[in-house]
């Protein structure tokens, strides 16, 4: 049987360290790398990242939408990309944050999370804003081929709480019911689900206080906002609390301005593995 996302992200956790690693090939930092904002200078910029990172990151985010504004030859990078890091032992999570009525989710579950699709990766962000059960094919497609899904529930912009910390009829917040939705689709999965959160590292006490949302959802938590959005690694006790030893930090600018030297690309990821590692370290023993 296949092996799930959510197993494989938490031996990659363990063995490499929880970090994920944006790519996310920004025309500022092309030309911060000497390169060429078009599909020449995207290719180099992505076949660096991919190899300074692809074997020391668990898990590698490509952010879609900077390759598609290169039109298709920019995708078909984007396609490079995807088996070029799985192929260099990381895990890869395709940022295109998707969220349709049912049956067009569909098509882009057959696009994102069917292996017969070059676009597959070993799991897709999606947003749930039309309501967490249209994400349903999702959900079944990546968990038949053993692959992930990032559903949003408290995003690291400033402008996420108008909606995500709405209140319902019911007295939860949004995010609150799609974090329980989460919950329900992890249930009994061991180690760890393969259904994760999105909850930004700048969002401030979501665990703690806040909306007093529970972040225990079954599943990882992946932290975007480290670094270029303002947030640090330390934050993440305050937002996260007890639910710590499952967050993914996730940084892009931060590490990729470090480029377009390999070696300053994998120390600055390492820099901020060691810092989480200590942070969880501190964490578990009262330090
Ligand atoms: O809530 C969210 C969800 C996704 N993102 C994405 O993560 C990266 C962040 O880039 P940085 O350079 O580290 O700021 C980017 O691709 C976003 O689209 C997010 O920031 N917040």
């Amino acid at each position: 049987m296949t092996e799930t996302f959510g197993a494989r992200l938490h031996a990659a956790m363990a063995a490499r360290g929880p970090f994920c690693a944006g790519i996310d090939p920004h025309p500022g930092l092309l030309t911060a790398w000497g390169l060429t904002d078009d599909v020449d200078g995207l290719e180099r910029f992505a076949r660096t990242a991919v190899e300074a990172l692809g074997d020391t990151v668990a898990l590698l985010k490509p952010q879609s939408a900077f390759f598609e504004r290169h039109g298709s030859r920019g995708v078909a990078v984007l396609e490079n990309v995807i088996a070029d890091a799985r192929a260099a032992g990381a895990l890869v999570l395709l940022d295109v944050k998707r969220g349709d009525i049912g049956s067009t989710m569909q098509a882009y579950a057959d696009a994102y999370c069917d292996p017969a699709s070059p676009l597959c990766a070993d799991a897709v962000t999606v947003s749930p804003y039309l309501g967490f059960e249209s994400l349903r094919p999702v959900l079944d497609t990546a968990a038949a081929h053993g692959n992930g899904v990032f559903v949003l529930a408290l995003t690291s912009n400033p402008e996420g709480p108008e909606v995500q910390r709405a209140t319902t009829a019911d007295g939860r917040t949004v995010a609150g019911t799609m974090l329980d939705h989460v919950r329900a689709a992890n249930a009994g999965a061991e180690p760890l689900g393969s259904v994760g959160v999105v909850v930004g590292a700048t969002t401030g006490g979501a665990a703690t206080g806040g909306s007093g949302e529970d972040l225990a959802v079954g599943g990882p938590l992946l932290a975007p906002g480290i670094g270029a959005q303002g947030a640090t690694v330390a934050d993440l006790a305050t937002v996260f609390g007890a639910a710590l030893p499952q967050v993914v930090p996730s940084a892009s600018r931060e590490v990729l301005s470090a480029g377009p030297d390999p070696r300053a690309l994998r120390a600055a990821a390492q820099k901020t593995i060691d810092d989480v590692r200590d942070l969880l370290f501190r964490a578990s023993t009262g330090a």
